[in-house]
């Protein structure tokens, strides 16, 4: 299978600082990557070149385009929502999706207004008169509404109540399985898309340190539910991290202790949220 996208050593300076330290990425057709890092690790700089929007140094190469050099012949293919949702205020929602109609030849303006007749937002509004996260709602309605191969989504669900985000990831999912996409998203509410993604990528001060599918990444690291009279024993295996809940418990080992772990108590799967955490301290020491 060819990959959709490829980075090799690619770098991104502002002026003195590295924002992209020698990024090397495939990411095939289908996957659901979930770019996962701190605040300020490089994530957004990483989408921005990926959408043609930041040169940077190295081989980029999307669909099989270079995104700085031909932007214009990327965007057929590709969707996105960026954390700041920018929409004119002046323009009424009937209007933008006119527009949209207009310069998109893979809009499907009724699937669009299925979308936004599930939220406050109506057809007579002007954007100006819609609420953060009302705007966020119709942006979201018209990206899920172009049928593109890409969906780049940085921190999509920004400023969503908990029900809209929930059916946001539902929506995604659902149309995920019916057309061939590939999806590349960030947020910081890990634990709210864990579920959709195949593979995750942990990008740490411009740098990827883990990039993982999720099979892989279950086999990769466990965590054990530890009782106390174990607690020595299982410390001197070294756990990447430890919970104390109630009178457990819960480290988190590398797979390579697990022989000798997992009878001093119950084997558990990681969420990927722990993992992170996990995975930028152990980066760190
Ligand atoms: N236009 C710019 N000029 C100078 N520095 C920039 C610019 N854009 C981003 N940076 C710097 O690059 C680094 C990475 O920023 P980026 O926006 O990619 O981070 P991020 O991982 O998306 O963070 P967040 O989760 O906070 O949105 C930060 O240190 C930021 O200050």
């Amino acid at each position: 299978m060819s990959a959709l996208l490829k980075a090799h050593h690619l770098n991104k300076n502002y002026g003195q600082f590295q924002a992209l330290k020698d990024i090397n990425i495939e990411i095939e057709r289908g996957k659901v990557v979930g770019l996962i890092g701190p605040n300020g690790a490089g994530k957004t700089t990483f989408l921005k070149a990926v959408l043609g929007l930041a040169p940077c140094d190295g081989d980029l190469s999307v669909l099989g385009i270079d995104p700085f050099k031909k932007r214009a012949e990327l965007m057929k293919d590709i969707c996105f929502i960026a954390d700041v949702a920018v929409l004119p205020k002046w323009i009424q929602v009937r209007q933008l999706l006119d527009y949209t109609e207009q310069v998109h030849p893979n809009f499907n303006r009724r699937k669009a207004e299925t979308f936004i007749a599930k939220t406050k937002v109506k057809p007579s509004h002007k954007v100006k008169q819609l609420s953060k996260g009302m705007v966020a709602q119709l942006h979201l309605a018209i990206v899920m509404s172009i049928d593109a191969q890409l969906l780049v989504l940085d921190e999509p669900t920004l400023g969503l109540d908990i029900l809209f985000r929930k059916e946001f990831y539902d929506n995604l999912i659902n149309d995920y399985f019916t057309h061939e996409r590939t999806i590349i998203i960030t947020t910081h509410q890990v634990e709210e898309i864990e579920h959709i993604l195949t593979d995750v990528v942990f990008i740490k001060d411009g740098e990827i340190v883990l990039n993982s599918d999720m099979d892989s990444l279950t086999r990769d690291y466990f965590e054990v539910m530890v009782h106390q009279n174990d607690y020595d024993k299982a410390m001197a295996l070294k756990p990447l991290t430890v919970k104390k809940v109630f009178n457990r418990y819960i480290m988190l080992f590398k797979a390579a202790s697990r022989d000798q772990v997992e009878i001093l108590g119950e084997v558990q799967r990681p969420s990927v949220s722990d993992l992170f955490v996990a995975i930028m301290k152990e980066d760190a020491s």
